[in-house]
């Protein structure tokens, strides 16, 4: 008889999970149950009738390893190519990324003649940090936090600036709670395999992967540094259900899995709201909190592992200017936690994908976002903020740090509640419990997503392939 497998959760991590599944010669019947009434989870864009495009959650990704070929194959096996915008290399938004320190704009240091010399914010050539790491003794912990591992390798004042920036800037996180070894597994292993983490990099950068195909080598010889999609990232969720649809999964929305229940012959139960299913293989593609609230009693353990996985609230505020009005180009600029803890950052979206500015006169299309691990401390309770508050910090953040006084074109405004999970001291051993639980007691049970082995775009896919992978191998 035909295995029935669920899917929970309709994000990427989710719809990748389905569409490797189906993709399998021997694919079973596959049901996806989203709880929301639309699919993409945090990919969301808003297209209008004039021709622009805003992206309220991811819009750059890096097209690099495994992860990122991956995820380009992807889109070739859907066609998608010609949907494609790549940032070259050689473009402002590839080599120009600032920070925000002491009221000014710094760019950051790019090429070889940028470590020589001094650049504020640093106080000193940044050789000098590499230097430094060729001497640093090894980590003897298990885990540490981003910020002393930086500090230890690189010196108090790159991490103070650099990491604490980078850590907001992709996990609006917090440098001195997150983990060195989840967050940045590259310089984990690296400071493991060589005296110093700056070759270890170097090095682990040429390794060779066995994904390759004209899109791979294209943005190769094109130093692609990330890429978006013309129409805006939801048009990936949009090709992917329009595939799946056509592959027989049925797509459930509005259907939030409630409870789980073992059954004698190790199945699930699974409570929605219009009644039950029975399910052979459960994969969970909801945040780590959720899955575990609907898990039953008799799996506690791992409940409670999973319920240490926080995720933070992000504001996303989208602003449009008439004009070119911004004084620099590049990426965009990031703000360290001790220049001003709400707002993480600004992404310059009109220099990196022009062509999704609005048809006719020049435009300049900015996303501010705010909070992250600082939210409830700095603006207060999620549940409670108003849009007004949001729009008014976004649009004083774009006044004083780039000058830019007009009253915005356009402006769209969203919370986004638990967005990014937090990778904090000990979750390598979080995780390394759930897979152990799930193997020991053969559950059947998948968990894949953002709340476990890296929240990029190319990470959620690449977690999803891999559960499929896993799945098929396992005898049943
Ligand atoms: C503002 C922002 C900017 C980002 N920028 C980038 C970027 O530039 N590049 C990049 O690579 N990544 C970026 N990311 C990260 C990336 O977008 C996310 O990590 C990724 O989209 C998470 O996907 P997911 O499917 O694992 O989870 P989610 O998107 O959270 O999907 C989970 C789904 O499960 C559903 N669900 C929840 N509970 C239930 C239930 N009980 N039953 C059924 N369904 C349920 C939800 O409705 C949701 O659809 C960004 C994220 C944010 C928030
Ligand atoms: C200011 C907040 C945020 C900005 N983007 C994100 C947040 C929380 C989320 C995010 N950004 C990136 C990723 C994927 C990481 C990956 O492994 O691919 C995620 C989840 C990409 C990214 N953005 C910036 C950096 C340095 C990176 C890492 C990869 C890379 O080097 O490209 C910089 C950056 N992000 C934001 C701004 C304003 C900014 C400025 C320079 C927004």
């Amino acid at each position: 008889m035909q295995r029935t497998v669920v899917v929970a959760g309709g994000g990427i991590s989710g719809l990748a999970a389905c569409y490797h599944l189906a993709q399998s010669s021997s694919a079973p019947r596959i049901i996806l149950l989203e709880g929301s009434s639309r699919l993409g989870g945090w990919l969301q864009s808003t297209r209008t009738e004039d021709g622009a495009v805003f992206e309220h959650g991811p819009r750059g990704i890096r097209p690099v390893g495994s992860v990122g070929k991956n995820t380009l194959n992807m889109l070739s096996e859907l066609g998608l190519e010609s949907e494609i915008l790549p940032v070259p290399g050689d473009h402002s938004a590839s080599k120009n990324r600032y920070l925000y320190v002491n009221k000014a704009l710094h760019k950051l240091p790019s090429g070889i003649s940028g470590l020589l010399r001094t650049i504020h914010p640093f106080s000193k050539p940044l050789i000098w940090c590499g230097l430094r790491d060729f001497t640093a003794q090894r980590g003897t912990q298990p885990d540490e936090t981003v910020h002393e591992f930086v500090a230890r390798r690189l010196g108090k004042e790159v991490a103070d600036i650099a990491i604490d920036s980078l850590c907001r800037g992709v996990f609006a996180g917090d440098c001195q709670r997150l983990s060195l070894r989840s967050c940045f597994p590259m310089l984990y292993e690296a400071e493991r395999k060589r005296r110093s983490v700056i070759l270890g990099m170097v090095l682990a950068g040429g390794e060779k992967s066995h994904f390759d195909s004209a899109l791979i080598r294209r943005a190769k010889k094109e130093r692609w540094s990330q890429w978006s999609l013309r129409s805006g990232m939801e048009i990936l969720p949009e090709a992917l259900e329009e595939f799946l649809r056509g592959q027989g999964v049925q797509i459930h929305r509005d259907t939030p899995l409630r409870q789980l229940e073992r059954t004698a012959d190790n199945r699930w139960k699974i409570t929605l709201p219009g009644g039950s299913i029975v399910a052979d293989h459960l994969i969970s593609a909801v945040p780590a909190k959720v899955l575990s609230q609907l898990l039953p009693r008799s799996e506690e353990p791992l409940a409670k592992e999973l319920c240490q996985i926080e995720a933070v609230s992000v504001g996303v505020v989208n602003l449009q200017y008439d004009g070119m009005v911004l004084p620099v180009k590049g990426f965009g600029h990031l703000v360290p936690s001790f220049e001003d803890s709400i707002l993480l950052g600004i992404v310059y979206d009109s220099v990196a994908f022009p062509d999704q500015n609005h048809r006719g006169a020049p435009s300049t299309r900015l996303t501010v976002m705010m909070g992250g691990a600082w939210f409830e401390e700095g603006i207060g309770n999620p549940d409670k903020v108003s849009q007004d508050q949001l729009l008014r910090r976004a649009s004083e953040a774009v006044m004083s740090h780039l000058g830019i006084c007009g009253a915005p074109t356009r402006a769209i405004v969203k919370l986004h509640k638990a967005c990014i999970p937090q990778y904090t001291l000990g979750h390598w051993k979080r995780t390394e419990n759930i897979f152990k639980y799930l193997k020991e007691q053969m559950l059947p049970l998948s968990v894949v997503g953002a709340s476990y082995e890296g929240v990029s775009v190319n990470d959620c896919i690449f977690s999803a392939r891999n559960a499929v992978e896993k799945l098929f191998q396992w005898p049943q």
